[in-house]
């Protein structure tokens, strides 16, 4: 047992947290120091040794879309359980973190694209009402420091009203745009469009805009505080060790 180990009080939960001294992962810090059952046991950044979260139970990975994917085959080698904030989750890569899950049956991840509550049932309404409307466009608004656009949230949030589209049998979006100036239509995904718009004094925000004839039904969420996404956070800690596998979305854990 490490010294580490020897001080965390009976019983909670080793947390460890990469990207610790960034804006997501410093209020990871915050909220795990504050939680009775759960005890920080590492705060890791950039040029720091992974192998010092060797000895928690639980990762939180908050830290870059290029660094993820090595912080997350570490965590799987090592057993570790991981609850991973970070974007840039294509399909290939949810699969490459199943390929590796497969060789350790007893390793959790949960990969979340967005934490808050809100967020989470924003995602769902927009799924729900998708059937209904033969127009749909997502409109996002970030921090100007976020370093992908579209969010995570978005495009998931664009897979998930595109595969109920489908499902109901909605062909694409009404659309007679001849001439476009690149980028004026927003991005593509799955044939939804996607606008990001980035600006000081905004933290995390979303539109769902959807339309049929003679209506129109927008779904919004804002998040104005990092605060926000700490219960979502914490409920993945406390569940991933009961979670073998790989679990996408807070929903299952809201559920
Ligand atoms: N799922 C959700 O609910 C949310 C997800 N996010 C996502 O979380 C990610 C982080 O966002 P945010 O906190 O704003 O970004 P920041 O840039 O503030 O934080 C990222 C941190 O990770 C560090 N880092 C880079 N490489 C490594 C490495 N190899 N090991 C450890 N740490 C490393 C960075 O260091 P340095 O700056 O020196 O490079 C930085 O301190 C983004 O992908 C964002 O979209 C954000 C909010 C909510
Ligand atoms: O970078 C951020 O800030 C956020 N990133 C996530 C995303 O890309 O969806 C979640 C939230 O929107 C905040």
């Amino acid at each position: 047992m490490t010294d580490e180990q020897e001080k965390v009080p009976g019983g909670a939960v080793r947390v460890g947290v990469l990207g610790a001294r960034g804006r997501m992962g410093a209020e990871v810090c915050r909220a795990v120091d504050g939680a009775d059952d759960l005890a920080l046991v590492a705060a890791v950044d950039q040029g720091d040794e992974l192998s010092a979260a060797a000895s928690a139970e639980v990762v939180v990975d908050f830290t870059t879309p290029d660094v993820v994917m090595d912080n997350l085959r570490w965590c799987i080698d090592q057993g570790v359980h991981a609850v991973v904030g970070t974007t840039g989750f294509t399909g290939q890569r949810l699969e490459q973190v199943r390929g590796w899950l497969a060789a350790r049956p007893d390793v959790g991840v949960v990969i979340a694209p967005n934490f808050g509550i809100g967020a989470v049932l924003m995602m769902q309404f927009a799924a729900r009402a998708a059937r209904h409307f033969e127009s749909v466009e997502i409109i996002e608004q970030h921090h100007p420091r976020k370093l992908d656009a579209p969010s995570g949230t978005a495009t998931h949030t664009a897979r998930l009203v595109a595969q109920a589209r489908a499902e109901a049998g909605l062909g694409p979006a009404p659309d007679a745009t001849k001439d476009e100036v690149p980028g004026a239509r927003g991005a593509d995904i799955d044939g939804v469009r996607v606008h990001a718009v980035r600006a000081t004094g905004l933290l995390a925000h979303q539109e769902v805009l959807f339309g049929t004839l003679g209506e129109t039904l927008t779904i919004r969420h804002d998040s104005y505080d990092r605060v926000s996404f700490m219960p979502g956070v914490l409920l993945a800690v406390r569940a991933v060790r009961q979670r073998p596998g790989l679990t996408v979305g807070l929903d299952a854990l809201l559920d």
